[in-house]
């Protein structure tokens, strides 16, 4: 069941207590109460995202964040290397959290960044071999809504059909379908890939884009995960709780326990006039899922992290670790705007009340039309040349040898989130984006109210490799353009800087006066080996020198996935169901 006041609860006790009813955590309240002698209670801040139209209709995502009741609204310190610009940066506030707010690009990372995962931790149980077995848990591939014939477009045996998450194929041409398509057979440098999920299929390629949508409808792990489990007597979702911090609750041997949660309603500024606060306990574990800054933030206001930075904000140490909070690792994300022929763009619907009102009501009707489908209906991936410059100096950091450096996604409209689209004009965009960078950021606390934003600084391209891999990507794109599949379409570059940027040096300009982030954060609570001291989480998800307490969600992956991140979540969450049935 899903309540809204924590006067509806009728016990302060469960067996587990879920903190953040988004990605990861709504994937374990499922699992565990598939036992119905488990009492499951989920404290998720967010309200509900039932009958919010941009929450379903898969276009519309984009307009749930930044600055809407929907997200977070955090934004980024200034970023040193980006001329000391700050900006949004979108975490889902809402149940499904940031499943119900995305883009919905579905992926699950390549063999080798779970490879590369096992061998960190030390736990094989993390390999590709073992967690190949969950995309059959998670995936339920549909047919896309327009029913076209996908035969080539993907590989039905590398998928499940079976699973929670409903992911399909485009459903809309976006009418450079077919010169994305063509280019891959016009030039050797970018060839066709025909699945582009990766896992046991190599990510490397351009191909056709898979969403977490089925007819016409975002499908997020409340849609999924949550409604499959809503009725079920022993699960407890309550809404619009914000949790403020753990509390300890004895020992374990050398251990701490944490089997307390402190929540109070949500809405409130600060402790003295919160509303409805309140302690729930866990007789078996707490199951942090809060996000990569939800989470962290919370371990910090329990003071579990560095001791001298919370002894300055005067919250007292529980647990010792500086690395709570370290090693934020993203991917930034460079918007290149195009300039095009002709009005098949999006972008006269886009700027049009009326256009947009009609889409509105065509999916509103029968789920068709332009805002049935998902942004992009291609991307690719690309690694940088074996000669390159820069790995005369730095090591290549991708997950292993066929694993991508850089990613591109396709768009036939102005897509440029951090300024509006022009009162003329028709675009296309090619986002670029780096996949295995190197740049390392960190999320402090700003003070010791839990209800002020933390200071989150994922230090974008501060490293010789991200920026000259972010350089190349713009250069390949210009390549890519100057396929013949492009000739009677692209005009050029839009606006000043980019067409300005032709040596490095103005590429490298362009680039720090434009990049943001593509909503990938990881690493803050990051999984290490069980004898480090590095880390924050042991391979089974257990929080370093304490007990009765798990992080489950993308803060524990010590390196940024090679691909969109919440695939990836979704199968960390399930093989963490597991993980945590088989210690109960
Ligand atoms: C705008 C956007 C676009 C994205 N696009 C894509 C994409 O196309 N493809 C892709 O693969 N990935 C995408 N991502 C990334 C992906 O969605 C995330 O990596 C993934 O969903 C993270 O899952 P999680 O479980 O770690 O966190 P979340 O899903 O964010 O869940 C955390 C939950 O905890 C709740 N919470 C936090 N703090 C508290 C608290 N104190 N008390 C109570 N509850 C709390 C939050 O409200 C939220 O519901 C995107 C992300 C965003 C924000």
């Amino acid at each position: 069941i899903t309540i809204t006041q924590s006067s509806q609860l009728t016990t302060s006790t469960f067996d587990y207590v879920i903190v953040g009813g988004g990605t990861a955590g709504l994937v374990i309240a499922n699992r565990l109460t598939e036992n119905p002698h488990v009492s499951v209670l989920v404290l998720e801040a967010g309200g509900s995202d039932q009958g919010i139209v941009a929450a379903e209709a898969p276009f519309l995502g984009p307009t749930l964040t930044p600055n809407t009741p929907f997200d977070w609204n955090y934004t980024v310190t200034p970023q040193a290397s980006l001329n000391g610009r700050s900006f949004p940066y979108p975490r889902g506030h809402i149940l499904g959290g940031s499943s119900s707010v995305n883009y919905m690009v579905h992926q699950v990372g390549t063999n080798e960044d779970w490879n590369r995962l096992a061998a960190v931790s030390g736990d094989p149980g993390w390999a590709w071999n073992n967690m190949r077995q969950y995309i059959s848990k998670t995936e339920k591939f549909v047919p896309p809504i327009d029913g076209h014939n996908t035969t080539g477009q993907f590989i039905p045996s590398l998928h499940g059909f079976n699973g929670e998450v409903l992911c399909s194929l485009p459903g809309g041409n976006q009418t450079i379908d077919s010169r994305v398509i063509a280019t891959t057979q016009q030039l050797a440098e970018f060839p066709f890939n025909q699945d582009t999920m990766g896992g046991d299929h190599s990510l490397l390629g351009v191909g056709w884009m898979q969403s977490t949508d089925g007819g016409g409808i975002r499908s997020s792990s409340s849609t999924s995960y949550l409604a499959q489990a809503n009725s079920r007597p022993n699960l407890t979702v309550l809404i619009n709780a914000t949790v403020l911090k753990l509390i300890q609750t004895g020992t374990s041997g050398s251990l701490k326990a944490f089997r307390s949660v402190q929540f109070a309603n949500t809405g409130a500024t600060s402790v003295a006039t919160c509303s409805g606060l309140r302690t729930v306990t866990a007789r078996k574990e707490v199951i942090l899922s809060a996000g990569s800054i939800g989470s962290t933030q919370i371990l910090q206001l329990s003071g579990i992290g560095d001791a001298k930075k919370l002894a300055s904000l005067k919250i007292p140490s529980t647990i010792n670790n500086p690395n709570v909070g370290e090693n934020l690792s993203d991917h930034p994300l460079l918007p290149n705007v195009f300039s095009v022929k002709g009005n098949l763009s999006f972008d006269g619907i886009l700027r049009d009340p009326n256009q947009i009102n009609n889409a509105v009501g065509q999916w509103i009707s029968s789920r068709t039309g332009i805002f049935s489908n998902n942004v992009a209906n291609h991307y690719g991936f690309a690694r940088l040349p074996p000669s390159s410059t820069i790995f005369k100096t730095t090591h290549d950091p991708a997950a292993g040898p066929t694993s991508p450096h850089w990613e591109m996604v396709f768009a036939n409209f102005w897509f440029n989130p951090t300024v509006a689209l022009p009162a003329t004009g028709s675009f296309m965009t090619i986002v670029t984006v780096v996949i295995s960078p190197t740049s390392r950021g960190s999320i402090t606390l700003a003070s010791s109210n839990p209800f002020d934003k933390p200071l989150i600084n994922p230090n974008f391209l501060s490293t010789d490799f991200d920026i000259f891999a972010m350089r190349e990507s713009v250069k390949a794109i210009k390549r890519f353009l100057a396929a013949p599949a492009w000739s009677d379409y692209v005009i050029g570059p839009f606006g000043d800087a980019f067409s300005k940027a032709k040596t490095d040096a103005q590429i490298e300009k362009y680039i720090r006066g434009l990049a943001t982030t593509i909503f990938h954060p990881v690493g803050t609570a990051s999984m290490t080996s069980a004898k480090s001291s590095a880390g924050v989480v042991n391979p089974d998800l257990t929080v370093k020198g304490a007990a009765g307490l798990r992080v489950v969600d993308a803060s524990v992956f010590p390196f940024v996935p090679s691909s969109h991140t919440q695939g990836p979540v979704y199968l960390l969450a399930e093989r963490a169901a597991d993980i945590i049935k088989a210690a109960a």
